[in-house]
């Protein structure tokens, strides 16, 4: 295995992203995050769009797992060989793309996809999957690593409250490739019950990085407490 898989090895990676009108969607802005992330331990940072990664990539000692999501169809998470490749050229040296089989905007399989950038980059491929078929097809087209990442996001799969940890049990149980518990890890908890399920490493993006939907469910709790009367 590469040593930068390696040092993911029972490691926790940060997503740090804004999404579009958001006040923190601001590269500037991302990068700080990324560095506060890597000061808490981070093993890996994940980001979103090119003006981000580039700086996050000059900016933190840690490897950095790149995406661009864009358009509004199906398969939005870096969703052509194009994409991917102006993410590879950032430095980012994890490329993360969706990892299913729907329809990809530029006629290209997931297969054909993975090839390609294999060939026209040294980065590793780490595919954003929603089942474990997906993940099965992934592995066995040349994937790096296989992510959770899309189960609950496809139109063919159910949202779990938290981590799909069944998934992650059935994709390590199937693959020999490093299996990524990625999407509603949202405490310290459920991030060690990924590690436990087998998951190589857990991705945590919103519970650490997105502070308005963190404001909103401390917002909720209090507004439901108040609502119960508080201490009568
Ligand atoms: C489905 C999709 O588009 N997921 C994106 C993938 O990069 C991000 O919006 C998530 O924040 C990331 O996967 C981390 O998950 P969570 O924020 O739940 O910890």
């Amino acid at each position: 295995m590469p040593d930068l898989l390696e040092s993911l090895r029972g490691r926790l990676i940060v997503s740090c992203q804004a999404y579009p009108g958001e006040p923190m969607r601001d590269p500037h802005t991302m990068t700080r995050v990324a560095q506060a992330a890597v000061d808490g331990g981070a093993a890996a940072i994940r980001a979103q769009g090119i003006e981000d990664l580039t700086s996050i990539v000059a900016a933190v000692d840690v490897p950095v797992i790149g995406l661009w999501k864009d358009g509004d169809a199906d398969v939005y998470i870096t969703p052509t060989l194009e994409h991917a490749l102006a993410v590879a050229a950032t430095g980012a040296h994890i490329v993360a793309i969706d990892g299913t089989g729907q329809a990809r905007p530029d006629g290209r399989t997931l297969e054909q996809t993975i090839e390609a950038l294999h060939q026209q980059s040294t980065a590793l491929v780490m595919t954003d999957c929603s089942t474990l078929e997906e993940g099965v097809a992934a592995a066995s087209y040349g994937a790096d690593l296989v992510g959770t990442t899309l189960a609950g996001y496809t139109s063919y799969t159910a949202k779990t409250s938290g981590p799909d940890l069944a998934l992650v049990t059935a994709l390590v149980d199937a693959l020999d490739v490093p299996v990524i518990c990625e999407g509603r890890v949202h405490s310290p908890a459920q991030a060690a019950q990924a590690i436990d399920a087998g998951a190589f490493a857990v991705v945590v993006g919103t519970a650490i990085t997105h502070p308005s939907t963190i404001t909103g469910w401390f917002e909720h709790a209090v507004r439901g407490a108040a609502g119960a009367g508080g201490r009568e």
